[in-house]
């Protein structure tokens, strides 16, 4: 199937709108997820999302370095959220790819930008690139990612539905709806 633009939802926010928590309890941008990231996004021209993540010592590997594994995290929510926000679709992280070409201090900040690549059928892909310590800073990190589109089922089915629930209560009082059938 031949991969086509990714163009965003007509519904979807626009430049510059600070983008909510997806869930409280998210390692990546939740604010009750103890010692997790706590990211923050909000949407560009692009279309691209803008995520901040600030490394702890709680995001150590090596000695006062971030470990991979949470700047792959710190990855995987911004393109997720660049998937999620402006395509307004459910879809999951099929496969991710991450480039370390720095090392990421703690007490660093990383700015990460991602972007919609393009869509072939339910495959979505999008990619980013996380600047050390300012916007226009070196590239520490980069990421690339196949996300695949899934029915509404699959977060209920295999996760929490009571939780699901809920979020799907504030997501709509909101207006975050997702258009379900991929
Ligand atoms: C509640 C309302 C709230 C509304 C608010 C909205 C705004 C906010 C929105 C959102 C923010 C979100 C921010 C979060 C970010 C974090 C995201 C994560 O971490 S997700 C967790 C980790 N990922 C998993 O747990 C997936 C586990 N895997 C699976 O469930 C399946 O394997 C799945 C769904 C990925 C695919 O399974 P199949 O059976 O449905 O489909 P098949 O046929 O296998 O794949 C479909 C196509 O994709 C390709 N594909 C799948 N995996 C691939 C891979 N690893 N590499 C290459 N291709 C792959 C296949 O080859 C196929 O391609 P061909 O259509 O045939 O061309």
């Amino acid at each position: 199937m031949p991969t086509e633009p990714a163009t965003p939802h007509p519904d979807a926010p626009g430049a510059g709108t600070d983008l909510p928590t997806h869930y409280d309890h998210c390692f990546a941008c939740g604010d009750q997820a103890e010692s997790g990231l706590r990211m923050r996004t909000s949407v560009d021209e692009g279309p691209t999302v803008r995520s901040r993540f600030h490394v702890s010592e709680a995001h150590q590997g090596a000695p006062g370095l971030a470990h991979g594994g949470l700047l792959a995290c710190a990855f995987d929510e911004a393109l997720g959220m660049v998937v999620g926000n402006l395509l307004r679709v459910p879809a999951v992280t099929g496969k991710l790819e991450t480039d370390f070409r720095r090392p990421v201090p703690v007490g660093s900040t990383l700015y990460i930008v991602a972007r919609l690549d393009g869509i072939a059928g339910r495959k979505i892909y999008a990619s980013a690139d996380g600047h050390l310590d300012a916007e226009d800073g070196p590239v520490a990190v980069s990421a690339r990612a196949l996300f695949v589109k899934v029915a509404f089922e699959h977060f209920s089915t295999h996760g929490d539905p009571d939780a699901i629930e809920k979020l799907t209560a504030t997501a709509i009082a909101n207006n975050r709806k997702w258009d379900i059938n991929p």
